[in-house]
């Protein structure tokens, strides 16, 4: 089954931790990654808006080639994240590595532990432009084309590190 992942960091070494978790996701029986975006960087979005004085943080999709279901992918995710010192102390906290699963295939469920597409991809600009990198013609099951969501919200990710301007 094809599917996307956002990962994203706003704690320790954010690059080497989200290039780290790539490799790792290589290793997965059964997974093949086909796709990496470019990195951007944000502010931290927060239930009540964004968050200025927490830290940045640094999102990327990934697109996958997965043989197993998506609870087993999930776990597996969840293996990675707690290699890399993932603490949920809180929801929505801080942390060094987090990788959501946007979409597996055009799956739609609402399982206690798997919401799909992930609830709240439509909404997250960091979501959806890296997508995008990774596929222009990318549609969010059950909302559309993702370049329409995206028009819909609005960009405020930047690409980073932050690109030259163009001669
Ligand atoms: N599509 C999904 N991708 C990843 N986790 C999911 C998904 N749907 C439900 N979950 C569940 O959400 C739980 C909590 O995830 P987490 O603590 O990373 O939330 P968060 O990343 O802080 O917030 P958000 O869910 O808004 O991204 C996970 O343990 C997982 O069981
Ligand atoms: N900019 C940004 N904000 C967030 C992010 C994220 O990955 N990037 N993840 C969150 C919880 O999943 C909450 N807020």
């Amino acid at each position: 089954m094809d599917a996307v992942l956002s990962l994203g960091s706003n704690l320790g070494d954010r690059e080497a931790t989200l290039e780290a978790a790539v490799r790792d996701l290589g290793k997965v029986p059964g997974l093949s990654v086909t796709g990496v975006s470019p990195l951007y960087e944000s502010a931290a979005v927060k239930p009540d808006g964004v968050d200025e004085d927490a830290p940045r943080y640094l999102n990327l999709a990934v697109g996958i080639r997965f043989t197993g279901d998506a609870l087993t992918l999930l776990d597996a995710v969840n293996t990675i994240e707690n290699e890399h010192g993932r603490v949920r102390s809180e929801r929505w906290g801080d942390r060094t590595l987090d990788i959501d699963v946007v979409v597996f295939g055009a799956l739609e469920q609402a399982d206690a532990r798997l919401t799909l597409p992930h609830p709240r991809a439509a909404d997250r600009d960091f979501v959806l432009a890296p997508w995008l990198d990774l596929d222009p013609d990318a549609v969010l099951p059950g909302r559309g084309p993702v370049s329409g969501l995206l028009a819909a919200i609005g960009s405020t990710v930047r690409r980073y590190p932050a690109q030259e301007a163009s001669r």
